[in-house]
């Protein structure tokens, strides 16, 4: 008998936006559940910030409802740019996430080194990020979500300045944590990767929900059965 999935985060925006636009997106409406990797896509302009910025609650013009499961809202987000300090090493990066995560230090210390030795920057990992490559940045944030295992992860845009070594390694991560039960919401550009590893697909444009559904689902909505979900796209947009 299959398993029952719980919902990790379900999404009802009615509108959401800035002061200029206070609409900017309209009925966005989701779920993602245990083990799923929904892909949030849509072209330049389309929404995908603005709907994330409204999970996280960060705008002041929302109408809808964003429900976390359980109480304590246990997500990672992941920004599409490093966000560092400039005074703290790698390593203390790392203690103050534990410390906001409240980590057993033990659990924190084995994550740490696991984390670390993945990405390949044990030996960084007394310097400060400021003078990271771009790419060395981006990987921090990785570890930094990746420390508390959360049961859900947000990541913006993650596959632009990683190297392959590092995609690899981080669908790896990503792959481990929907088996241990995570679900992710990730927005993307490169479409062939997500036709590849998403179970399932949000489409936007001009701020409006497009298509919803695994690929199959897309295929039949556009009447292309065979088609690649690059082509999909082109013909919903
Ligand atoms: N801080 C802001 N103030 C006003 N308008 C904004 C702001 N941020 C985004 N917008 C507008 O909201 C719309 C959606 O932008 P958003 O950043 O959500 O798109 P996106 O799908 O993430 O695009 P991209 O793929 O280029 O990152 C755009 O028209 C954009 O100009």
């Amino acid at each position: 008998m299959l398993e029952e999935r719980l919902a990790v985060l379900n999404v009802h925006i009615e509108e959401a936006g800035y002061d200029e636009v206070p609409d900017m997106i309209k009925g966005i409406h989701f779920t993602v559940k245990q083990g799923e990797l929904i892909g949030l896509l849509g072209p330049n302009g389309a929404g995908k910030s603005t709907t994330i910025k409204s999970i996280l609650g960060l705008l002041k013009h929302f109408k809808g409802n964003i429900a976390f499961k359980g109480e304590s809202k246990s997500y990672a987000y992941i920004p599409e740019h490093p966000i560092l300090y400039d005074e703290l090493t790698l390593w203390e990066h790392m203690e103050f996430a534990a410390s906001v995560y409240e980590l057993d230090r033990a659990v924190f210390l084995e994550r740490a080194d696991d984390l670390l030795t993945r990405f390949r920057l044990v030996d960084e990992k007394h310097q400060l990020p400021g003078k990271f490559s771009k790419g060395m940045q981006q990987k921090i944030m990785l570890i930094l979500g990746f420390l508390h295992k959360p049961d859900i992860y947000i990541v913006d845009e993650p596959f632009i300045g990683l190297d392959p070594k590092a995609i690899k390694d981080f669908l790896g991560m990503l792959e481990e944590e929907r088996k241990r039960g995570a679900g992710i919401l990730m927005s993307t550009h490169v479409l062939d990767t997500a036709e590849r590893i998403c179970s399932s697909f949000v489409l936007l444009s001009g701020g409006r929900l497009v298509a919803n559904g695994n690929l199959q689902d897309i295929q039949e909505q556009c009447g292309m059965p065979d088609a690649t979900l690059f082509d999909c796209f082109h013909s919903l947009l």
